[in-house]
């Protein structure tokens, strides 16, 4: 909490917050002073003018820590509100350039409830701390201080209260901080299972699990409420003991001024601004206890904001950026890849050069390592070891804003923004004319159907939703094809088009002026797809076995040769030369 008070926080309004939070402390402690004053001096004496100039004196003491309360308020809101809005801003920053594997390794759910709730609640301590955190103990030791200077005689009612409410706190306390790191987890379990029956709807039910998730949803809430009602339980219990505390001292300090007042050893004015004090020492006393029990949760929050905020900067730019002016190449020079959570590298020294206008096309089972290689390339995530190098430099050597110009990427799974086609489109080439997304959406066979349903103005809904999967497909194609880049990276893109539409859609990619000189690298699953590109790669299990064009690699690398079994007719192989039995192939050709 202090990392982050320190980071946020401005020194200057944090030292106005507390300056008019000590005028309203010391406005406060004078006022029960002044009351004995007329009590003693004024109403016993029937002084009139003494009453007025006193009155006069107390509205105007008054009426300063009114000010200085409202002023104290004032500060410490803006300075929690600001605290809150550039943590989150931080939070989010940090999310974003995060690199894959991390943000794998915390996930979604807790990333979004430690960038809302976490934030939330260190807010709201910054908040009470501004006030009641600094007034509480002001208060409590001036009005002992007061309460002392006006009488000596009853000050041993607080040696016995003050103790009394001190063990019921910390018993409190102690009851309570061990659950706020579960609660806070519990509300990641809600986000995580929230956010799963979201995007997993149709699959729920289309298995018949709608109850399955609700029970699920149900236990984790329970599990949340039964945490959230102890806790909340406990600390409310607080209250109803300090009032017994409290309404005893008073009545012990009304039976014994009493009795003091009858001997002629006190005034009745003091009496009053005694049961002041009084009243002020065991207020701010339970004001402090309802902030010490705020700061433990809040310390777990900032424990879990600092962890994201923490996180190493992997892909960093180097501190000279080096600039793109070789011809258009890329170089992969015994790139490996291994997740830090995984037992086998997704990829091992992986080689390849395409150059200026060539298709890479990347061919591989499931696991294989294609998406993985992609990520590289757009420095998602940093290569284990070897070097990737495009234009003759390392990718590490420029910076990521740089590099991020040069490569244009459609992932497997489209991302559409809400918004509309053209916001999309502009995503990918801000200052985009109407008549250049046309020609993507031409380029991406996505012309028809936005025509159709309302043009460049129609609206996309989250994740794109009211597209069907295709359509999604081909309008993040034409986003990526939109781009003024060197190198189009698409990532299984094509997987989700009919046969006629791949074809389509690759022959307009080829064909248009715009991509003759570019770099194209095409992950996907279908021979069909694959086999006119310049070289097809094949991958199994994160290594290359296979280097070619479709012709050599239909020859002699049997990896290949078994997915074209898997996906083409008798005939076509036949043409090819290529036995339809697995069996015929040698383990001699295999390696
Ligand atoms: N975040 C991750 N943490 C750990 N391992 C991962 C992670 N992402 C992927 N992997 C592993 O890395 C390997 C390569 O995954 P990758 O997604 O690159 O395969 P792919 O060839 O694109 O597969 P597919 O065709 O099914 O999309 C797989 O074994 C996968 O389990």
């Amino acid at each position: 909490m202090i990392i982050i008070g320190k980071k946020y926080l401005q020194p200057l309004p944090v030292f106005l917050a507390i300056f008019f939070l000590i005028v309203q402390v010391v406005t406060n402690l004078l006022l029960p002073n002044l009351t004995s004053d007329i009590i003693n001096k004024g109403i016993a004496k029937s002084d009139l003018n003494y009453i007025w100039a006193q009155g006069g004196t107390m509205l105007i003491v008054a009426l300063v820590s009114w000010l200085a309360a409202v002023l104290n308020v004032y500060y410490a809101s803006i300075q929690s509100q600001r605290l809150g809005m550039r943590l989150r801003s931080d939070l989010f920053e940090k999310v974003i350039k995060m690199d894959e594997s991390a943000f794998s390794d915390f996930g979604d759910a807790t990333l979004i409830t430690r960038t809302t709730n976490d934030v939330t609640q260190l807010q709201n301590v910054y908040q009470t701390a501004l006030r009641m955190m600094l007034m509480s103990p002001l208060m409590l030791i001036g009005s002992i201080f007061m309460a002392w200077n006006l009488d000596h005689n009853l000050i041993w009612v607080f040696i016995v209260a003050l103790p009394l409410l001190a063990i019921v706190a910390v018993v409190n306390i102690a009851m309570v901080m061990p659950r706020f790191r579960l609660m806070q987890e519990k509300i990641d379990k809600i986000n995580l299972i929230f956010q799963q029956g979201l995007t997993g709807v149709r699959v729920i039910r289309a298995f018949n699990r709608d109850n399955y998730e609700i029970e699920k949803f149900d236990r984790a809430n329970k599990d949340l409420t039964k945490i959230s009602q102890f806790v909340m339980a406990t600390v409310a219990m607080l209250g109803p003991i300090m009032t017994v505390i409290l309404s005893a001292t008073n009545l012990a300090i009304v039976w014994f001024g009493a009795q003091l007042i009858g001997k002629g050893l006190m005034g009745l004015g003091n009496l009053v601004a005694f049961l002041t004090y009084a009243t002020q020492i065991l207020l701010s006393f339970m004001q402090l206890t309802a902030v010490m029990v705020m700061v433990p949760r809040a310390q777990v929050s900032a424990v879990r904001a600092n962890e994201i905020l923490n996180t190493e900067e992997k892909i960093v730019d180097p501190e000279n950026s080096e600039s793109l002016s070789a011809p258009i190449e890329m170089k992969f020079i015994d790139v490996s890849y291994a997740f830090s959570n995984a037992e086998r590298p997704a990829l091992s020294r992986i080689n390849f050069t395409v150059t200026k206008g060539q298709t890479l096309a990347i061919i591989g089972g499931t696991g294989s390592g294609k998406s993985t290689l992609l990520s590289l390339i757009a420095r998602l995530m940093d290569v284990t070891s070897g070097e990737i190098l495009i234009a003759g430099r390392d990718i590490r050597s420029l910076s990521q804003y740089n590099l991020h110009e040069k490569i244009s990427l459609t992932q497997q799974k489209a991302v559409l923004f809400s918004g509309t086609v053209k916001s999309n489109m502009l995503y990918g080439r801000p200052e985009a004319t109407d008549a250049m997304i046309w020609t993507a959406l031409d380029i991406a066979q996505a012309t028809d159907f936005v025509k159709e349903q309302g043009g460049l103005e129609m609206t996309v809904e989250q994740n794109g939703g009211n597209f069907s999967g295709g359509q999604r497909q081909r309008l993040a194609i034409a986003r990526t094809l939109i781009k003024d880049a060197d190198y189009y990276c698409f990532d299984d893109s094509f997987s989700a088009l009919d046969f006629a539409t791949d074809t389509k859609l690759r022959t307009a990619i080829n064909s248009s002026p715009q991509f003759q000189d570019k770099i194209k690298i095409i992950v996907a699953q279908r021979i069909a797809t694959v086999m006119n590109a310049d070289q097809i790669l094949v991958l199994d299990k994160g290594e290359v076995v296979g280097l070619g064009d479709h012709a050599s690699l239909a020859k002699n690398c049997s990896a290949y040769q078994d997915i074209m079994r898997s996906q083409l007719s008798e005939k076509d192989l036949e043409s090819m030369g290529i036995s339809l039995k697995i069996e015929e192939v040698t383990e001699g050709d295999r390696s």
